[in-house]
């Protein structure tokens, strides 16, 4: 078979720090994306847990076609009335007291927006991290993302000397770490890139005392395990603690591109007019389709699908039984397989003679991010592949 002019052209002209995959993907519904083949794939990847509500969301897709007709562009300095619904939809899902919130485009800005935020609402510079955390990639960001193989490249440029970090899930090492200098404690309540890790209930608990205690905001990572992922509206519901401030992105919007820092007026009130910003950051368009995603997730129910599904598809991948299965873990549908050899080749076989699409989470682990809408059918079939390449 002849390579693909797509494939052709993407390969020649892409940076080159993807490793590509050998199939063009070019339609999506629900949870199966289609190659230009037409080979149907069961999508447990959704852009690295983007496409919660499911691929191209009707609903969605409606607000995009509308809102593309009406105004597409509008900087934040103009108020709007997709971006007042949209900012209306958020803070009523938010947790309580989260009522403020900087809008960007991705998670790293959001985290970027936190680090920001942060100073200026404790006049504090220090930060208490986690290893195996991931914030992003940005230089700023960088600095909180433990694994040295993300900062390592741009040398001093990622500059970490004010970031802590601790052992996650460690007491002690948290209670060391957190001073009067501190900022902010940065944590995942589930570390996604970092291996599809559950935080203990105490380990967030404490983080939310001490900081307290101390003067320091407690900022949760919810750009993963937001908008229903974890089986709740947000993964620090199922830990009873409500953080100074969130950062959130992936599935906000339903696949379009929205980052948001929330936090409590508190933290908000004590930055400088002017301190950040972001061009398309709230732009109309993105915000259309935000306020269709939250509908759809909260008339759709899709926190008590993935409550539901995740605990059955834990279930079904437990019974599998295998051998090479060292622990199946996670949080709704948030799920990760740890094998006893390396993860990648059995990614490889689900995509190439299954259709299934999977991601890594560190070197041992096949991660199962798929829309919360799949059906238990696909559940199903994912999980029969995946028996058949462990076999
Ligand atoms: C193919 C690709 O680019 N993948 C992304 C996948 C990133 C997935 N995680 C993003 C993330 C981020 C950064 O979010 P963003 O800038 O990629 O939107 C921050 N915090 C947490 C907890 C996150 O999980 C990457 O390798 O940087």
């Amino acid at each position: 078979m002849t390579q693909s002019k797509w494939l052709d052209a993407e390969l020649k002209y892409d940076s080159g720090v993807f490793n590509k995959h050998q199939v063009v993907i070019t339609r999506g519904q629900g949870a199966v994306v289609w190659d230009e083949q037409g080979r149907a794939y069961i999508d447990c990847m959704v852009g690295a847990g983007v496409a919660n509500v499911g691929h191209s969301h009707p609903d969605v897709v409606r607000a995009v076609q509308e809102q593309a007709a009406k105004l597409m562009v509008l900087a934040q300095t103009l108020p709007n009335d997709r971006r007042a619904e949209f900012l209306t939809e958020l803070v009523s899902v938010l947790p309580q007291g989260l009522d403020r919130v900087f809008l960007c485009n991705s998670g790293t800005e959001a985290m970027e927006a936190a680090k920001k935020f942060a100073i200026t609402g404790t006049g504090r510079q220090r930060f208490v991290a986690v290893k195996r955390g991931f914030a992003g990639r940005s230089l700023g960001a960088l600095a909180f993302t433990w694994e040295p193989k993300y900062r390592e490249p741009f040398g001093e440029a990622v500059d970490n000397r004010h970031v802590d970090f601790i052992t996650y899930g460690n007491l002690d090492e948290l209670r060391a770490a957190v001073t009067d200098e501190t900022a902010a404690v940065i944590l995942e309540v589930v570390q996604g890139e970092g291996g599809v890790r559950p935080a203990s209930l105490e380990f967030v608990q404490e983080a939310r005392r001490i900081t307290k205690e101390r003067g320091a905001l407690l900022i949760i990572d919810e750009i993963q395990t937001g908008f229903g992922r974890t089986g709740k509206m947000f993964g620090c519901e199922h830990y009873g603690v409500i953080p100074d401030g969130i950062t959130l992105a992936k599935a906000m919007a339903g696949g379009v591109p929205v980052g948001a820092f929330a936090m409590t007026a508190a933290v908000a009130d004590r930055m400088p007019a002017g301190g950040h910003g972001s061009t398309f950051g709230g732009n109309p368009l993105a915000m259309a389709a935000g306020v269709a995603a939250l509908r759809a997730m909260k008339r759709e129910g899709m926190a008590e699908q993935a409550r539901e599904k995740g605990a059955y598809f834990m279930e079904k991948l437990r019974a599998i039984g295998s051998p090479k299965i060292r622990e199946v873990r996670g949080l709704g549908l948030m799920i990760g397989v740890e094998l006893k050899e390396k993860s990648a080749p059995y990614i490889t076989a689900l995509e190439h003679d299954e259709g299934v699409l999977t991601l890594p989470a560190t070197p041992l682990v096949v991660r199962f991010l798929p829309p919360l809408t799949i059906s238990r059918e696909q559940i199903d079939q994912v999980v029969t592949s995946f028996a058949r390449v462990l076999e």
